[in-house]
């Protein structure tokens, strides 16, 4: 019997975010740091440094983490779970390398991490995954005793994180005009990232067009379209559409574009659009400008009804999930049987990257996988 109550043989929770600016003279720093060796285009640069700008160089998402933070601890007294949840950044204060740091002085040995991102790509898991191998070298180089990590599976099928945003979409979609709700279509929404890394997005057995990304928002999007139309007796059209492109222009990323998106739907004659940004934990900054701002705008101007639907952001449901997540892989570590939550198609994904998963560009070494130099 498997007692998915016991966290041991964790020792504590590491969250583990983007991180973002959190006034103006923070916003260049923060980009350089997001950027570097990263290859994107100085006006691309200039151009994302106004959308912080226009907020006051504030992104929302440090906010978000602390209120997911605050939400996790929550969770875990209520459930009478007894572990510390500590936050560390991969651009900004936190940095991870500051909070793991502390953690190991603190006489924490065996960490799960949860990555504020839902799905498999480079971007979403390996560099974090970078991030902890360069936060465990330091550690070793100032001579400290390095702790095991393991990250926490891909939640992006969980129904913690799935629920909460049918009932945003179901909210958006009550928020149109009932003359033309009915024939409201749902755009999904999720970063662009380059087609080669989708193409190699997950395990090497899942590399195929799209890989694992496109084939985990999906999955999402047909779970959360399915729901809305058993919720609602309405089948909804939807697409999985993308957001936020960034990289040289020559260089392929997932396309259509959400504002080309909308001008496509407009012309054939679609009365209204809910955007749901399924690709984020949080309504940080890549959804306050390049939905509630640039791709609103751009529907405005259409004179197109457009709505965007919530993110989860500290729902409580989301934070049980993430409990769940932990007492899950806590039962698989004590080489116990594990339940596993996951909804759609695909199950629940893997608890270790194996290797050749979501490849770099350049190799580097990556903690928390089969590859993992670290124990
Ligand atoms: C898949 C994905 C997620 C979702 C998964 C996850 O959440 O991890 C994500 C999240 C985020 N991306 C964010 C911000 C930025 N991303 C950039 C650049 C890039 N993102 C990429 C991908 C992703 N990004 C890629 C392939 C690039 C190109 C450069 C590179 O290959 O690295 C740039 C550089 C400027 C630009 O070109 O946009 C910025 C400023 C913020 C913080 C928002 C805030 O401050 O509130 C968040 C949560
Ligand atoms: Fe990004």
């Amino acid at each position: 019997m498997s007692d998915q109550r016991d966290p041991a043989p964790y020792d504590a929770l590491l969250l583990l975010s983007f991180g973002g600016p959190e006034g103006p003279d923070d916003v260049v720093p923060f980009l350089e740091n997001v950027t570097r060796g990263r290859g994107i285009p100085q006006e691309r640069l200039k151009e994302v440094g106004k959308h912080y700008f226009q907020f006051g160089g504030v992104s929302p998402i440090n906010d978000q983490c602390r209120a997911l933070l605050a939400a996790l601890r929550a969770d875990f007294a209520s459930a009478g779970l007894d572990l510390p949840v500590h936050w560390g950044n991969r651009n900004w204060t936190p940095y991870l390398t500051d909070t793991l740091r502390e953690m190991v002085l603190d006489g924490r040995r065996r960490i799960a991490v949860l990555t504020t991102s839902a799905y498999a790509s480079y971007s979403g898991c390996r560099q974090y995954r970078e991030n902890l191998a360069d936060a465990l070298a330091t550690l070793e180089a100032e001579g400290l005793p390095l702790p095991r990590i393991d990250k926490l599976r891909h939640y992006f099928n969980h129904p913690g994180f799935v629920e909460p945003m049918v009932d945003g979409v179901l909210k958006s979609l009550d928020e149109l005009d009932p003359a033309v709700r009915a024939d409201a279509h749902i755009a999904f929404t999720t970063h662009s990232i380059p087609d080669s890394a989708a193409d190699t997005s997950g395990p090497v057995e899942d590399h195929g067009d799209g890989g694992a990304y496109v084939e985990q928002h999906l999955d999402v999007a047909r779970l959360i379209a399915d729901a809305v139309r058993d919720r609602t007796g309405v089948e909804h059209p939807w697409r999985l559409v993308y957001q936020s492109r960034s990289g040289a222009p020559h260089i392929p990323w997932l396309e259509p574009d959400i504002c080309d998106h909308l001008e496509e739907l407009h012309k054939a004659g679609v009365p209204a659009v809910v955007m749901a940004p399924i690709g984020f934990v949080s309504d940080h900054m890549e959804v306050l400008y390049d939905l509630d701002t640039e791709a609103t705008a751009k529907a405005a101007e259409l004179g197109l009804p457009v709505r965007r639907s919530a993110t989860v952001g500290d729902d409580p449901r989301f934070a049980a999930a993430v409990r769940d997540l932990l007492l899950e892989r806590a039962a698989v570590e004590r080489g116990t049987v594990a339940e596993r939550c996951a909804l759609g198609a695909l199950g629940p994904s893997h608890d270790l990257c194996p290797i050749g998963c979501c490849p770099a560009r350049n190799e580097r070494p990556a903690a928390a996988g089969a590859d993992s130099p670290y124990a």
